[in-house]
């Protein structure tokens, strides 16, 4: 699969009420934001690349990167965000077949992750593929079918599908499996405490 068939979106929809509300993409870790961080790293990995977030887009108008609100309305949670993800390629990308998605609280994901979403799915022919480390799968780092948006658009309305888990089981799901040593890529900071635990990891010196 080329880089140029995928494109990528950047979940940072969601209310961040554990990190006390606003942006926790937008908190400052090691200098600079975690979103920073983590477009540093899927620029690369990805072609067309949106950032999927909702209220006033001007918040992130230094990334320079196109800004979609969720498609489905009322916070449904990151479901929203790859769905909205799945059209904006649909409407922006048409090369791509494919759409990645990065949670926006994970600041030391892998350099390789899409490379190996993409060995995933096409090792084993699957619709669909996610991140797994330490036995704990992280849906959020996904690969998904932009032709299924469909599918999934009416698998929210209709049923109201909310959970990430309830469309990868509808699916035949590749699974790439990541290292933990020295530091869980998938690291996510949802409250303050995981900040500061991430400030530690950087001044140890174990991730940049
Ligand atoms: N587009 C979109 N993304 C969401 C939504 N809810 C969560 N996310 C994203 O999904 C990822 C994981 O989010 P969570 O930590 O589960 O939710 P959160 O709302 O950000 O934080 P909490 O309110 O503390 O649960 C983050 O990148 C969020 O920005 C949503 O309703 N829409």
């Amino acid at each position: 699969m080329r880089i140029e068939g995928i494109a990528g979106v950047l979940l940072a929809g969601g209310l961040s009420r554990r990190m006390g509300g606003g942006d926790k993409s937008l908190r400052t870790l090691g200098g600079r934001s975690i979103l920073e961080r983590i477009v540093a790293t899927a620029r690369p990995q990805v072609g067309p690349l949106v950032l999927n977030a909702n209220g006033d887009p001007a918040r992130f108008a230094a990334f320079g990167l196109p800004v979609a609100a969720d498609v489905v309305e009322g916070y449904a949670g990151p479901l929203a965000g790859v769905l909205t993800g799945m059209e904006w390629a649909r409407a922006n990308a048409p090369d791509c077949r494919w759409v990645a998605s990065f949670a926006t609280d994970a600041p030391f994901i892998p350099g390789d992750l899409v490379a190996r979403l993409a060995a995933a799915v096409e090792r084993e022919g699957a619709d669909l593929a996610c991140a797994r480390s330490d036995g704990q799968e992280h849906p959020v780092f996904g690969l998904w079918r932009v032709d299924l948006a469909d599918d999934l658009r009416r698998a929210m309305v209709e049923e109201d599908m909310r959970k990430v888990d309830a469309w990868t089981a509808r699916h035949r799901l590749a699974i790439a499996d990541f290292a933990t040593d020295p530091v869980d890529p998938f690291f996510n900071t949802n409250r303050p405490d995981d900040l500061a635990e991430a400030e530690r990891l950087i001044a140890a010196g174990l991730v940049r």
